[in-house]
């Protein structure tokens, strides 16, 4: 089984590797917790080990802010302690994994490793070319939002309002999927510096929290439709607020998200609305 990909990262030679957050459940974060857990444990594990016999010893880690549980305090840093009350399986599966590798680069300094922690990604790429092509219903708020928009959708359920929040509905800090590439790339430059070993996590956000209310009405602008929805009751798994700080990727790696949440409404609408059937619209 590791041959393959063993020969694959010896002939890229120096490459560092990504890891998809694609492990994250397509559905509830709560279902299949045995496979989320071989998806995102086995399979991190794996790539390590196929590094480690391959010489390859830099990694630009997919985590995710639900390291950070129900957090104690906002908006949340990276010295926000992780791992306590996490609120459901996925989170614990990033969790250990940030552990597995803060250990392997306290055993062997060859490694540098960089961990990105993911606050809510959204949006598409402006060209409306590349965007979210869900599986079946939509389990997070904007590709929902976006086909209740095209139609696809009767109506959106929100999942409480009687959280301790504004308006009380759940707040993340949502943040644009080039914002986040471009977080990659600023990533890959740290790993490759010169003055830079063992293991670092940064959060990728903007530290602005946003409503899910707000979240309808700015996509509601961007598209010109309405978004029909209804409150029922809160989902297992979910916290109240979900905020970062993320002046330490500033302070290290240079990045700093640009785009606010008006361009992440208007560039997911117009890939939804150029590809209502996502990318089997494309052929
Ligand atoms: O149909 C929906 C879907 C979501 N929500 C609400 O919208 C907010 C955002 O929910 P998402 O499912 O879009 O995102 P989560 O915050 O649950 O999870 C996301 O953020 C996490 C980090 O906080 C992880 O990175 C995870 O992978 C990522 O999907 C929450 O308040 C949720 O209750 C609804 O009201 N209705």
């Amino acid at each position: 089984m590791l041959s393959p990909s063993l020969e694959c990262l010896r002939s890229t030679g120096w490459t560092p590797w990504f890891t998809s957050p694609h492990s994250r459940p397509s559905g509830s974060l709560w279902r299949s917790p045995s496979s989320t857990t071989r998806a995102t444990c086995r399979g991190t594990l794996t790539l390590l080990q196929v590094m480690r016999e391959a010489g390859v010893h830099r990694l630009v880690y997919s985590s995710s802010a639900t390291v950070y549980g129900a957090p104690q305090y906002l908006p949340a840093d990276e010295q926000h302690p992780t791992g306590a009350g996490l609120t459901n399986p996925y989170g614990k599966t990033k969790y250990f994994c940030e552990q597995v590798m803060q250990d392997l680069a306290a055993s062997d300094k060859e490694w540098r490793l960089v961990s990105l922690r993911y606050f809510n990604p959204v949006g598409a790429h402006p060209s409306g070319r590349i965007g979210e092509d869900p599986l079946g219903p939509p389990n997070n708020l904007m590709p929902f939002v976006a086909q209740v928009a095209v139609g696809k959708r009767e109506e959106l359920s929100v999942f409480g309002d009687d959280y301790n929040t504004p308006d009380g509905t759940g707040v993340r800090d949502y943040v644009h999927v080039v914002d986040l590439a471009e977080g990659h790339v600023m990533a890959l430059d740290k790993a490759f510096s010169k003055s830079f070993r063992g293991y670092a996590s940064y959060n990728l956000g903007t530290g602005r929290g946003v409503s899910v209310l707000e979240m309808i009405e700015a996509f509601c602008r961007a598209s010109g439709k309405p978004v029909p929805y209804r409150v029922v009751g809160r989902r297992a798994g979910d916290v109240a607020s979900v905020v970062a700080s993320c002046s330490l990727a500033e302070e290290q790696l240079g990045w700093r998200a640009r785009r606010d949440l008006q361009e992440m409404c208007e560039d997911a609408w117009r890939w939804q609305k150029l590809h209502p059937n996502g990318f089997r619209s494309c052929q």
